[in-house]
């Protein structure tokens, strides 16, 4: 018999994700089906988009074999039934206060800084990059943990360093660039870009720094789909794309009507959810009909 959701503490709310605990040493990290775009939490929900994520975590722990947190398997005894397969039971650890980001091509807040001053995070880049253009190397572009609804602010390694100690930052930045690039590699032979991830790490009561959070997920780092990539124009998402361009150019809503989105029509919010299916289906050759929970 598994135990319900309301025994366990909550100690954290984000956009789309839930914490709770569930003893001193364990806590239940729970995905939602909301989906953002254009920093709305849109009212229409993904069904099984929790469930995606939370697959496509697990298959990129396992497959990267770091160090991590997780404390149980995805059917573990611990897991609620209203929540199985979009939960986990994970360590409770001493989180490191950075947001460990790591960037294969250039976008986002990234292509910001570097078309005002040639770098980002203090990390310089050649001329002439276009949005999209390929970093190689990635490179570590850390930022500092914003309030739930703002943006995260980049910051340089320098100042990780001064804030967590050179040698923890290093560290930090070795695992960001390799769990990365290894996933990265995964998901490019399977025809899908991972542009950028955002990683969190935590320490354990023993000292050991383990990968935490969610990992390369869609909702972590950005999947573009790698048939459409071309550097300098757009940069289809691989998963919201449906929904942006319903959003822009079918609904009469526009990002600047200062009004939030309206609801998703049904055939918007299923193509979405096939698009997150086949991007964990893609990348980890397993079946999500196989994944816990789900429809009685
Ligand atoms: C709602 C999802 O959580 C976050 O967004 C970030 N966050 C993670 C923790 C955390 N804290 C202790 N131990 C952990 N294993 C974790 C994890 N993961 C807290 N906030």
């Amino acid at each position: 018999m598994r135990p319900e959701l309301s025994e366990y503490t909550p100690i954290y709310s984000g956009k789309v994700r839930e914490l709770y605990e569930i003893d001193d040493e364990h806590l239940l990290l729970v995905a939602s089906d909301r989906i953002s775009a254009y920093d709305y939490i849109l009212d229409t929900p993904i069904p099984d988009k929790g469930r995606v994520l939370t697959a496509m975590s697990v298959f990129f722990f396992d497959a990267l074999g770091v160090a991590n947190h997780l404390a149980g398997p995805a059917d573990d005894p611990r897991i609620p039934e209203s929540v199985l397969g979009r939960a986990l039971v994970t360590r409770r650890l001493d989180m490191v206060p950075v947001e460990c980001v790591a960037r294969g091509y250039l976008t986002g807040s990234g292509l910001k800084e570097y078309r005002a001053n040639g770098e980002v995070c203090g990390v310089p880049l050649p001329a002439g990059l276009l949005d999209g253009s390929r970093i190689d190397p990635p490179i570590f572009t850390p930022a500092t943990k914003a309030a739930v609804g703002d943006h995260d602010e980049n910051v340089s390694f320098e100042r990780v360093a001064e804030d967590v100690g050179l040698e923890l930052a290093t560290r930090l930045r070795e695992l960001t660039l390799d769990v990365y690039a290894r996933g990265a590699d995964i998901a490019r032979e399977r025809g899908i870009i991972l542009a950028d991830t955002k990683f969190e790490f935590g320490r354990s009561s023993d000292g050991d720094l383990l990968l935490a959070d969610e990992v390369l997920t869609p909702d972590s780092s950005r999947y573009w789909d790698g048939e459409l990539y071309s550097p300098g124009s757009a940069l289809p998402s691989f998963d919201k794309q449906i929904v942006r361009d319903w959003l822009t150019k079918e609904s009469g809503w526009s990002t600047d009507a200062g009004t939030p989105p309206p609801p998703l029509p049904a055939d918007v919010v299923e193509r979405t959810r096939a698009r997150y299916i086949e991007a964990y289906e893609r990348i980890s050759g397993l079946s999500f009909a196989d994944w816990p929970g789900g429809a009685a």
